[in-house]
């Protein structure tokens, strides 16, 4: 496989972002059957010209770059305002594409939100090239969905390729779900 070119993330984000947008406005909507025939085929256009850009795996946007969640429209975004070499704070907002119910963050976005958070600082601060092996999730109060969360990260050990962390996500000083996690460095050549 060749190296990737250079590529400058920005306009990506931005697509990544009306992706967010539409995502969200999809879950507040009631359309009547004429004007949501009208929009799957605008959406089907939109994927159309998005297949004229396929790339093979190491020349993608999503995932392939150092970005994060920032250029990937599955997984939840985040910001880390303070890190170090053990731990990570920051924030996350989660939007109505994320509500369960009753105004509550849905239970599987959650352990998302960790293993995306915990595997990234891992791979950053601990042992790149991780995979999850286990990822306990704790539900200690409703994870609220618009409003800015704190979550932390913090590297509790690394023995040989085992990396052990844990995580928080807080509204204030209410804990509302809290993991721990075992990310196992792969070795050399494995799948
Ligand atoms: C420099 C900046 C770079 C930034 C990155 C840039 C771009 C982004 C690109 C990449 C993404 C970067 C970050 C990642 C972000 C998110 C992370 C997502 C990660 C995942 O979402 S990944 C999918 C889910 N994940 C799986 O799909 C795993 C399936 N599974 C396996 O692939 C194997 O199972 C494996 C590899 C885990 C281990 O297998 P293995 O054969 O290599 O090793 P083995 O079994 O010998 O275990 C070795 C030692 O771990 C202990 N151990 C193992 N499992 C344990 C368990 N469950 N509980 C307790 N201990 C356990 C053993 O007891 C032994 O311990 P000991 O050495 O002390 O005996």
């Amino acid at each position: 496989m060749t190296e990737a070119p250079a590529y400058d993330t920005t306009s990506f984000v931005d697509l990544i972002d009306a992706f967010r947008d539409l995502q969200e406005t999809l879950c507040l909507v009631a359309p009547p059957p004429a004007a949501t025939l009208e929009l799957t085929a605008a959406v089907a256009d939109v994927t159309k010209r998005l297949k004229e850009f396929e790339a093979p795996e190491g020349h993608r946007v999503a995932r392939d770059r150092e970005m994060g969640s920032d250029v990937h429209p599955m997984l939840v975004k985040y910001e880390a305002t303070d890190t170090s070499d053990t731990s990570l704070a920051g924030t996350v907002t989660f939007n109505h594409a994320h509500m369960g119910g009753g105004g509550a963050v849905h239970g599987g976005v959650i352990p998302m939100l960790f293993d995306d958070l915990l595997g990234m600082f891992v791979s950053r601060r601990g042992q790149p090239n991780s995979r999850t092996a286990f990822l306990n999730v704790n539900y200690r109060s409703v994870t609220p969905v618009l409003r800015a969360l704190r979550v932390d990260a913090r590297i509790e050990k690394i023995e040989g390729r085992k990396t052990f962390v844990t995580g928080t996500i807080s509204d204030g000083y209410l804990v509302c779900a809290e993991a721990e996690a075992l990310f196992v460095r792969l070795l050399p050549g494995q799948p």
